[in-house]
Order: C-alpha cells, then structure tokens, then sequence
C-alpha cells in the first residue's frame, strides 16, 4: 500500500514516521511536485492540484483538519482535482472536541461570572461587586451539533446551563434542546444569550451571523465565533455591540488570516481575539483515526468521516 502526504507547514518526517509504524506493510512518502507515481492513500492539507489530479485508483483522500472547505473551493475552480468516485474523508474530532470544549465552556463562565466587567472596573481601580446573572437568562444557542458542536453543547449542558442547538437534521442529545432547518432558526435564536458557532462554511452559512441574525439574540447577547470567520459579516458584529445588543465577541477565526493589523476587531474593548487555534489538528490522534479507518476501508467496510460532496461538509 502506497500512502502520499502533504501539508505545507506540519513536520513532515514526524507524520511519515508516524504512519509508517501504525501502518508497517505500507510505504509512506512525501508528495513532491512532479511524483506521478500511484498511490492508494492521500493524507493532505492545501493539496496541490497535480498530486490528486487523475489519480483514480486512490482508495481515499484525508483532510488533516475537520473543515474541508479550503478543498472543496478548490475543486470548484479544479473539478478534476478529486477524482470522481474517490471518497474524501476529514478529521472527526481526533482531540479536537476536547479543546472546543474548553474553549467555549471556559469563556462562557468568564462572561457568565462577569469577569468581563470585572476587568474593565479593575481598569478604573473601582471596587463594585456587580449583580450575579442567573443561568436561567443565559440561554446557550449552538449553530451546528455536529461532532464538535454537540459535544460543545453537552458540556455547557453539564455546567446547568440551559442550551440549544441549531442543524440540519433533528438531534436527540440529553438534556439539549434541538432546532432544525431554516424554518426553526428564529425559534432558536429568540432567547439565546450566548451564540456559539460551529457550522461548516458551505454556501448556505457564508454571512449567517449578520445583523438580521443578531437582532434576533436576547439582549446584551454574547457571540463566539469559532468555525469559520466568512459566517460572521463583520461590520454587523461591531454594529451590534456599539448599539448594545450584542454585548462581547470573542472571536478564533475571521475573513482574512492572520487578522490584518489595522482591523478594527483588534482594537475593540468588548472583543477577544485568538489566531485560529481553537481546536488544533493532535498529529497522534489523527493519525491514528486515519490508519483505522485505512483499515476499515481495505475491509470494504464504509467508514464515518466521508465528506459529502453534494452537502459541502
Ligand atoms: N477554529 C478552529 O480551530 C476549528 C474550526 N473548525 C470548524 O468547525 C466546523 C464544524 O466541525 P464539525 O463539528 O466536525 O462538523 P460536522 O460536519 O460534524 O457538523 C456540522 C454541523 O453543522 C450542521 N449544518 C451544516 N449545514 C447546515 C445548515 N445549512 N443549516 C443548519 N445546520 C447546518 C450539520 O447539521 P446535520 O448534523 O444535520 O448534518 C452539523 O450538525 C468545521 O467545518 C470547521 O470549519 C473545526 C476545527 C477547528
Ligand atoms: O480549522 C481547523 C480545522 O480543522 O478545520
């Protein structure tokens, strides 16, 4: 078994090494510009069009990320660059829940305990114990209850805040309210303090949290955007929290990468910014997800973490 790989910034050696012994029988490569040679497998971030184009007899394409949609802008402009019938497969969660977890139920208790507000009183040298929020007035609203949202939301569940989610297809998580499709958005959105964003970037989320969208949050609502930064229109965002409705964002993904240094989400008071790290690709974890499913896949069985291609995620 034949086994290519790129990604343009993670340490090579350490991946080939890696796949070599969870895989000993196969041989493992870097892809190189101008390697035409077959292969069964394709392990890939940013892939050149060349290493996949017109490689029928690959078994399977792996993402090393959950998000496949830098791959799948690609192959709008380069259809071949995915041989038809060639199954794409992402990374389901592989350690990335965890962190998502952490990062959303830690800031949620940051702005729930109103640190926030402590932070900017300590700025003043005032010493003013604020009024507590209750659990009941702060409503968690979950776009996307996919592998990463809907352990986002069972873990903010397990504080006893009362969450909902949003998804395509009805979800059944104890102890979750869930709301589906386009005609129960606005249910979903009326009452939630605090929108935290897990969608795919498809052509149906671009711009999704927008102002029609804010002006639908409870007031002095909270937003955490950490799927992609083409759902949130910016300028709607800093709108909202100059007129107040939205009250602070904390935000890991934007429009532009790295964030331009003269935009003004940077200067902003009410938000926190992180370069795009919310849940990180754990090479270990990844790598063995990937094997298995190899695995499975040369069993004829049909592994999860098939891309559709026809729904964009
Ligand atoms: N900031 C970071 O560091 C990282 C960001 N991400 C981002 O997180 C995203 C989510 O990852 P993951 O949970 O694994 O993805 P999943 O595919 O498992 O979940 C996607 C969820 O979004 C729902 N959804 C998709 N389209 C729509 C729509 N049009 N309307 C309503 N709901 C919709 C799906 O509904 P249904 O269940 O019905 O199909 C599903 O619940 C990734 O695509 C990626 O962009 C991922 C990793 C790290
Ligand atoms: O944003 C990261 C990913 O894995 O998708």
């Amino acid at each position: 078994m034949d086994i290519i790989f790129h990604h343009p910034t993670f340490d090579t050696q350490f991946w080939l090494d890696g796949m070599q012994q969870l895989i000993p029988d196969a041989r493992v490569r870097q892809w190189r510009p101008g390697d035409n040679q077959p292969a069964d497998y394709a392990l890939v971030w940013h892939p050149p069009v060349e290493m996949l184009s017109g490689h029928s007899e690959l078994k399977g394409v792996f993402a090393l990320g959950a998000g496949v949609d830098s791959i799948l802008s690609k192959l709008q402009t380069h259809p071949d660059m995915l041989p038809e019938g060639v199954p794409l497969f992402r990374l389901e969660d592989t350690g990335m829940a965890l962190q998502m977890q952490e990062y959303a139920v830690s800031q949620v208790l940051h702005w729930f305990r109103r640190f926030d507000d402590y932070q900017a009183l300590k700025l003043q040298a005032k010493w003013l114990p604020l009024e507590d929020y209750r659990r009941e007035d702060f409503t968690i609203g979950v776009l996307g209850a996919g592998v990463l949202g809907g352990k986002v939301a069972e873990s903010l569940a397990a504080w006893d805040f009362p969450v909902r989610c949003w998804s395509r297809s009805k979800k059944n998580y104890p102890g979750i309210t869930s709301y589906a499709g386009n005609e129960e958005l606005s249910d979903f959105l009326n009452g939630t303090r605090v929108l935290i964003n897990l969608l795919p970037n498809t052509p149906q989320t671009v711009g999704i949290i927008n102002s029609q969208m804010l002006n639908q949050l409870a007031d002095e609502a909270y937003v955490m955007n950490l799927a992609r930064g083409v759902h949130l229109v910016e300028n709607d965002l800093l709108a909202a929290l100059d007129s107040g409705k939205v009250k602070a964002a904390m935000l890991d993904v934007f429009a532009k990468e790295p964030l331009p240094e003269n935009s003004p989400l940077w200067k902003h008071p009410r938000i926190a910014i992180t370069p795009h790290l919310a849940a990180v690709t754990r090479p270990q974890e990844a790598m063995e997800y990937i094997a298995k499913t190899i695995r499975e896949i040369e069993k004829g069985e049909s592994p999860s973490g098939q891309v559709s291609l026809h729904n964009g995620y």
